[in-house]
């Protein structure tokens, strides 16, 4: 469970990147933040690791504060929570093997880590973790010798590998094909079905939100505007908020 008590997040130039926001995502929804470019998504996402530090308010993971959380707590707190990026952010020149064990580095000590020593049971997960994806004949092969949606699912089965509770995707597919794209979602939606992890993931596309979602935030200027299940996400209702949107346009901007 993710909890954000009346979160607003300001950078140092001043800029407001969210305003008091106040809800609730219980386990094992698959959650999708949409909004405008500059809407505030990604500052939402990355605050609920950490990546960015909130200015006011509170952010719970699982019932513990992550905001006040130091050391090892907080180490403890980000393991349960796996992240998937636009650019995929893998170590492009070690084999897919090597970049799905990565996500299991926050269980062992440096030393261990250093010299690569990861145990049986590590790499049973790994290749659990990419049979999930499709992808276990390619544990051996260099990361950047895959197809970009290959690579997104790698980074997938590292998130799985590392036994994520909490799944964040900042813009998973904007750097795909639309067939690509739906291998990827595809997946996404079934770990979130068959293991339960929560996905809380931020798309450009409204039509791609409402395809996969079980609830959709809309964001605006750092607020939240919309929240609700997808049959409430009618066109309607977006256009009420946002005004006429034209994906094509958002998608080209995206691509940029
Ligand atoms: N490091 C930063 N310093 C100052 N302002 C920032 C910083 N990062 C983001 N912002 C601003 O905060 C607001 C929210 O940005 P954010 O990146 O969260 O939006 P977004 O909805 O993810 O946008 P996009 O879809 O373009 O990625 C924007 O006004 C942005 O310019």
């Amino acid at each position: 469970m993710i909890e954000f008590k009346n979160v607003s997040k300001v950078y140092p130039n001043g800029t407001r990147g969210l305003t008091n926001i106040d809800l609730t995502i219980e386990e094992g929804e698959f959650v999708v933040i949409v909004g405008l470019s500059g809407a505030g998504k990604s500052t939402f996402l990355r605050s609920v690791n950490r990546l960015h530090e909130i200015t006011e308010g509170e952010i719970n993971v699982n019932n513990k504060s992550i905001t006040k959380a130091k050391g090892k707590a907080l180490y403890e707190i980000r393991r349960d929570i796996g992240m998937i990026f636009q650019n995929f952010n893998l170590v492009k020149r070690s084999s897919v093997m090597r970049n799905v064990l990565s996500g299991r580095v926050g269980y062992h000590s440096t030393l261990r880590m250093i010299f690569g020593l990861f145990p049986k049971h590590d790499k049973e997960l790994a290749l659990d973790a990419l049979e999930r994806v499709g992808l276990k004949d390619k544990a051996y092969v260099r990361a950047d010798q895959l197809s970009g949606g290959q690579q997104q699912r790698v980074s997938i089965a590292r998130a799985l590998a590392q036994e994520a509770k909490v799944i964040l995707a900042d813009e998973p597919v904007a750097s795909l094909d639309p067939l690509t794209t739906k291998q990827v979602m595809d997946d996404l939606a079934k770990i979130n079905e068959e293991l339960k992890i929560t996905m809380i993931v931020n798309l450009h596309s409204v039509d791609l939100a409402k395809k996969y979602a079980t609830r959709i935030i809309g964001l605006k200027e750092g607020k939240v505007v919309f929240d609700g299940s997808v049959s409430e996400a009618t066109d309607k209702a977006f256009e009420q908020i946002y005004g006429k949107v034209d994906e094509e346009n958002v998608r080209k901007r995206a691509a940029k």
